[in-house]
């Protein structure tokens, strides 16, 4: 089984490959207390590739995603995306935090309209596009809706389809549905592979739920403490879509307690035996 054999595997992926080249990250080097919050890390991305970054709290994920969009600068190494080596913000991204940072004056279609203000876009193709991908994650009625209006898994939907409203090259994800309820989660984690599978940008994704990097992965690096390395790397080999029952496979099941053993080796889980929950 190849984890790109699927009907959908026949897209022709808009993404670009990113290739981080022992990438360090210092923070205050020209002080008297450096913080060193990244080991040397070397990550090659193909083109339209789903990739999961794990690892305990404070190891440097964020940090590293920061530099990949050039938002942060990097202390030393090299990080290029689709051969452009990148040394200032990139644009041609989707990114995606936690905080899903909706204007709260605008309604839902008006904030993923946003994306065509700042980048001069053809306004009307771009409603339009909205529109079907309100319509394909159900959320027709939430159009003209402002953000107080919406629940919290509806809020971040829109910043999903914000996010990819412009069919970026490339996907950032920073723990998007991290302040989700766990139901609702489920919910935008199959929308999020749905809106993958149609264009597959390329995504560097990083979650701490171990259910949520094999359920979308089609490679999870794991990261050791701080500061963080690359500890493992792991080709998720399950066929796509992924239904959400898939968790109850002994496939996955293998996939994720590959994932907690190093977790507990790390000593960021302790007795938790075979039945392993999510956070
Ligand atoms: N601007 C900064 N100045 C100094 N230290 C920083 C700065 N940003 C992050 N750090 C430190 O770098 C380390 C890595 O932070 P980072 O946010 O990348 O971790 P993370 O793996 O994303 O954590 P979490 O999973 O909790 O979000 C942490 O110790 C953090 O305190």
């Amino acid at each position: 089984m190849n984890a790109t054999t699927t009907a959908d595997a026949a897209v022709t992926s808009v993404g670009r490959n990113i290739i981080i080249d022992n990438v360090t990250k210092v923070f205050g080097g020209d002080t008297a207390t450096p913080f060193q919050a990244l080991s040397p890390v070397s990550i090659d991305i193909r083109p339209g590739e789903f990739v999961s970054i794990v690892g305990p709290s404070g190891c440097g994920k964020s940090t590293l995603m920061l530099m990949v969009a050039g938002l942060l600068a990097k202390s030393q190494g090299g990080i290029s995306i689709g051969g452009q080596a990148i040394s200032k913000p990139f644009t041609d991204v989707g990114i995606a935090f936690q905080d899903h940072l909706l204007l709260d004056f605008r309604t839902a279609m008006d904030n993923v309209l946003v994306q065509a203000d700042v980048r001069h876009l053809d306004k009307k193709e771009m409603r339009e596009r909205a529109r079907e991908l309100f319509v394909k994650l159900h959320m027709e009625k939430a159009i003209d809706k402002y953000p107080r209006q919406l629940s919290g898994g509806m809020r971040q939907r829109v910043s999903l389809i914000r996010s990819i409203i412009h069919d970026p090259a490339v996907l950032l994800m920073d723990e998007p549905f991290g302040a989700l309820d766990a139901l609702t989660r489920l919910q935008v984690r199959a929308d999020l592979e749905s809106l993958w599978l149609q264009r597959r940008p390329t995504v560097m994704f990083i979650t701490h739920s171990v259910e949520e990097a094999v359920g979308l992965s089609d490679r999870i690096l794991v990261m050791s403490p701080s500061p963080g390395e690359i500890v493992d790397e792991i080709i998720v080999d399950l066929p796509r879509p992924r239904p959400l029952a898939m968790v109850e496979s002994a496939d996955f099941a293998k996939y994720a307690d590959r994932i907690y053993t190093h977790f507990e080796r790390m000593g960021v889980l302790h007795d938790v035996g075979s039945a392993h929950n999510e956070e």
